[in-house]
C-alpha cells in the first residue's frame, strides 16, 4: 500500500484548449476505501488511469509515497486494477485465473492457495472454480475479475472504475459489503469510481466527488449529506437532492423576497445569495417560534414510507419531506421552516456561509 499524491496534476486531451482533468493537488492516503464519484463524462476515468500509468498526464507530477512515478509505466506501478467489463483468460479454470496474478509474481504455491480460496470464499466462487471461465455467465465473470483485482496482498492499490455494472443489482448490495469486508482485511488503498451515490455511500470511508474536472468535496457519507460545500454536492447526493432558492442578504438578514428566513452566521457582504436546504430538513408549517416563508403547495407524493410535499416559493420549487400520511393539501398556503443548522448559503455555487437563528421573531 502506499500513499498516492497527484500534485498539480491535470489532463487535456486536446492540447490544452479543454482541461477532462482541471490540474488539481490530491492525497490518497493509505489504506482508506475511497469512491470516487461524479456524473459521467466528469473525469473519473481519466483520474484513475493517471494513477494507474495508462495515461500520462499532460501537467503535473505523481508520487507513491516518496517515489515518483509519472513516467512509470502500469507494470512498473504495482497497482490492480478491475474495469466495467471483465477481463479473464476465457481458457483458464477460475482457480487458475484468480491465482494469476499471483504465480505472475512468483508467489509460493501454499500462499497462492491460501489467498484464493479465501476470496473465492468471499466472493461466492468455490462452487465454479475449476470450471472454464468462459462457461460463466457475464455477472459471474465481472465477480472472477474483481477476484483477481483483490487477490495480491502487495499492492499500491486496488482501481475499481465501475466494476458492478453488469453484475445483477440483487448481487450488487451483497458484493459491496464483501469488497468492504476484503477491505478490512487487507487493508488495501481502494479507489472505486462511481456515478451512483448509493454505491459510493454505501462503501467507502470516503467519498471524493467529482464534477466537470475538479474535485468539488472530499469527506465521509454524512458529512457530504449534512455539510454540503458545494451546490452540485447539494444535487448529486441525496434524493431528491438540495433545495436552492434565490435570497438576498441585507444589514444581515437573509430575506426571501419579503420574508425573513434567518441571520447571516458571521460576516458577509450584502446582495443576492442561494440558500440551500435538504429536504429531510424543511419545516412544513414554519419553525416553532421562528421566521418562515410562505409556500403555495403544488403537491403531495405518497412515497410510502415518507411523503414529499412540493411547493413553490416565489416562483421557485421547495420540496420538503414529511411524515407518511401527513395532511398538507395542494393549493394551500403554507409557512415553510428553514433549520439554522442545516440550511446553508452560497454564491457562485460554493459555499459562502450559513443560517443563523432570528431571535425572537416570528413568521414575517
Ligand atoms: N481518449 C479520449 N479522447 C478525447 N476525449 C476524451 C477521451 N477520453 C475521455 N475524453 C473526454 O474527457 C472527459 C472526461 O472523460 P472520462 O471518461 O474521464 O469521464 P468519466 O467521468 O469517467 O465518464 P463516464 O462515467 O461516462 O465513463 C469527457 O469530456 C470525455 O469526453
Amino acid at each position: 500500500m502506499a500513499e498516492i499524491r497527484l500534485e498539480g496534476v491535470g489532463h487535456s486531451y486536446d492540447g490544452g484548449r479543454t482541461w477532462a482533468l482541471r490540474p488539481m493537488t490530491w492525497t490518497w492516503r493509505s489504506g482508506r476505501a475511497y469512491a470516487l464519484l461524479g456524473p459521467s463524462g466528469c473525469g473519473k476515468t481519466t483520474l484513475l488511469n493517471i494513477v494507474s500509468g495508462l495515461l500520462t498526464p499532460t501537467v503535473g507530477r505523481i508520487w507513491f509515497d516518496d517515489r515518483e512515478v509519472t513516467g512509470v509505466p502500469t507494470a512498473g506501478r504495482d497497482i490492480a486494477q478491475v474495469f466495467q467489463f471483465p477481463v479473464l483468460y476465457e481458457e483458464m479454470t477460475v482457480y487458475d485465473n484468480l491465482a494469476f496474478p499471483l504465480r505472475n509474481r512468483k508467489v509460493p504455491a501454499p500462499e497462492i492457495r491460501r489467498r484464493v480460496l479465501r476470496v473465492s470464499a468471499m466472493l461466492g466462487l468455490d462452487d465454479v472454480l475449476r470450471r472454464r471461465s468462459r462457461r460463466l455467465d457475464p455477472g459471474r465473470k465481472q465477480i472472477v475479475s474483481l477476484g483477481r483485482g483483490l487477490v495480491r496482498a502487495q499492492v499500491a492499490a486496488v482501481l475499481l472504475d465501475e466494476p458492478l455494472t453488469v453484475v445483477d443489482p440483487a448481487l450488487k448490495w451483497t458484493l459491496r459489503s464483501k469488497l468492504k469486508e476484503i477491505h478490512r482485511d487487507t487493508g488495501h488503498t481502494l479507489v472505486y469510481v462511481t456515478h451512483d451515490q448509493t454505491e459510493a455511500l454505501t462503501f467507502a470511508d470516503e467519498v471524493v466527488v467529482l464534477n466537470d474536472g475538479r474535485i468539488v468535496q472530499a469527506g465521509r457519507p454524512a458529512e457530504l449529506f449534512l455539510s454540503p460545500e458545494h451546490e452540485f454536492v447539494g444535487h448529486f447526493i441525496g434524493s431528491p437532492g438540495m433545495n436552492v432558492l434565490p435570497a438576498e442578504i441585507d444589514g444581515g438578514v437573509v430575506r426571501i423576497g419579503r420574508s425573513e428566513v434567518g441571520a447571516v452566521a458571521g460576516e458577509l457582504p450584502p446582495g443576492p445569495v442561494r440558500i440551500g436546504v435538504r429536504p429531510e430538513f424543511v419545516q412544513v408549517g414554519g419553525l416553532p417560534g421562528g421566521p418562515g416563508v410562505a409556500a403555495r403547495v403544488t403537491g403531495v407524493d405518497r412515497m410510502g414510507s415518507h411523503d414529499l410535499v412540493r411547493a413553490e416559493v416565489g416562483g421557485h420549487p421547495v420540496i420538503a419531506r414529511t411524515e407518511a400520511g401527513s395532511s398538507w393539501t395542494p393549493g394551500a398556503v403554507e409557512f415553510l421552516g428553514f433549520p439554522a443548522d442545516r440550511t446553508f448559503l452560497f454564491r457562485d455555487e460554493v459555499r459562502c456561509g450559513s443560517l443563523a437563528p432570528l431571535d425572537g421573531r416570528g413568521p414575517a
